[in-house]
């Protein structure tokens, strides 16, 4: 009979680490003496030291080979917000982590980190210093949050202690820095195409914008203290850069460090919000015939004019968290990263 290799707690797999804050992962585990198996639908680099795994998640025999030997998964995998895609995200956020938690329980893995999101409490009105034990929004701002709440609760709900199987999930919020697709790049869109010169509502709305470091800080934070007599086992953590700035300062500060103007005028939200519902109800009636995305989303609209911003005590609490770089130097590193995203580039 074959024996049975056992995990190295060294060897480990990073579903989505193709991604933006997937690959930050890797980087970090690379540098802390992991062995890396990335699973993704696609592959976006290749570094020395990580083995690649194309595949989909919702298939379980494609991810059995990526978590062969391992003892510790990262999921941070999801299709974009931005895709609006009420199927997609069923398929891979809840039938898709189904089939993670099943290959991990197949495979032996002992831990699973999962990326969720702070969304999961945010029903587009103000949070202020939310803590962990805020409940699931009852009415997510988008489908995309309606599944991730399903799939943090899925994942919780599997931490086992007795089989040895142990899950956490880490929530960030706003996660910014070099490579990040989606926020820098929408925000440089709207300002080209000349339609960051408002500010929804009276500006004064506080926010957290979390460095992608901060984010993988948590992340390898949690798995390294997943243990069986551990207090985070089956809990979520938000994990943020603990340092709330308005919403429409930290767009100005990137904007202007890239070369576009900051946005002076006021708008008031509700009508704003009004407006931004009546386009998104239009792009739906009128999808079979015209496609048009547009970029005031009711869900942006809800995240540029509120508060929202969540406390780590329970982070610091419970695994030492402390953020490893503050928001003005990753502002600073993530502003230099664009010279293509540059005013006049
Ligand atoms: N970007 C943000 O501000 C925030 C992101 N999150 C969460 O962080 C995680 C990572 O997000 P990002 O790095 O920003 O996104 P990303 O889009 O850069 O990375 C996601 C990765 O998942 C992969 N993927 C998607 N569907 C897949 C499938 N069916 N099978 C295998 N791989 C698949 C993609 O190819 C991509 O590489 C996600 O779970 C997201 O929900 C949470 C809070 C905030
Ligand atoms: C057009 C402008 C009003 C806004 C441009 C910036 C936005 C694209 C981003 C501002 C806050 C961001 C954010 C997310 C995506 C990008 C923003 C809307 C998430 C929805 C990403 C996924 C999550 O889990 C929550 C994030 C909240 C903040």
């Amino acid at each position: 009979m074959a024996t049975r290799i056992r995990p190295s707690s060294k060897r480990c797999a990073v579903i989505g680490g193709s991604g933006f804050l997937g690959r930050h992962l890797v980087e970090k585990l690379l540098d802390r003496g992991y062995s890396v198996a990335v699973f993704d639908i696609r592959q976006s680099y290749e570094v020395p030291g990580v083995t690649f795994h194309q595949g989909d998640l919702c298939d379980q025999q494609a991810l059995l080979p990526a978590l062969k030997d391992v003892s510790l998964v990262f999921h941070c995998a999801s299709p974009a917000p931005a895709s609006d895609d009420r199927a997609l995200f069923e398929r891979v956020n809840i039938q898709g982590t189904q089939t993670v938690i099943k290959a991990c329980i197949e495979a032996r893995v002992q831990k699973l980190v999962l990326t969720s999101s702070a969304s999961v409490v945010f029903e587009g009105t103000d949070i202020k210093n939310g803590r962990e034990d805020l409940p699931y929004a009852k009415k997510p701002i988008d489908y995309y949050t309606q599944t991730k709440i399903v799939q943090e609760k899925l994942v919780l709900e599997a931490c086992d202690k007795q089989k040895g199987f142990l899950t956490v999930a880490i929530r960030p919020h706003g996660i910014f820095g070099p490579r990040d697709p989606q926020l820098v790049p929408i925000l440089v869109d709207t300002a080209r195409r000349g339609k960051m010169k408002f500010i929804i509502g009276d500006g004064s709305n506080l926010v957290d914008f979390t460095f992608v470091e901060n984010v993988v800080h948590g992340h390898i934070l949690a798995a390294e203290h997943l243990r069986t007599d551990s207090p985070i086992c089956g809990k979520p953590y938000h994990i943020t850069n603990d340092e709330p700035i308005r919403f429409w300062d930290f767009m100005s500060e990137v904007l202007v460090g890239l070369g576009y103007a900051a946005p002076r005028y006021h708008l008031p939200y509700a009508l704003v919000y009004g407006l931004a519902l009546l386009l998104w109800l239009l792009s739906l009636i009128l999808r079979p015939l015209v496609s048009f995305k547009p970029t005031f989303t009711p869900m942006r609209v809800a995240l540029a004019g509120t508060h929202h911003y969540y406390s780590c005590e329970r982070a610091k609490e419970d695994m030492g968290y402390k953020p490893v770089v503050s928001l003005k130097e990753g502002i600073e590193r993530t502003v230099k990263s664009y010279p293509h995203l540059r005013h006049g580039a």
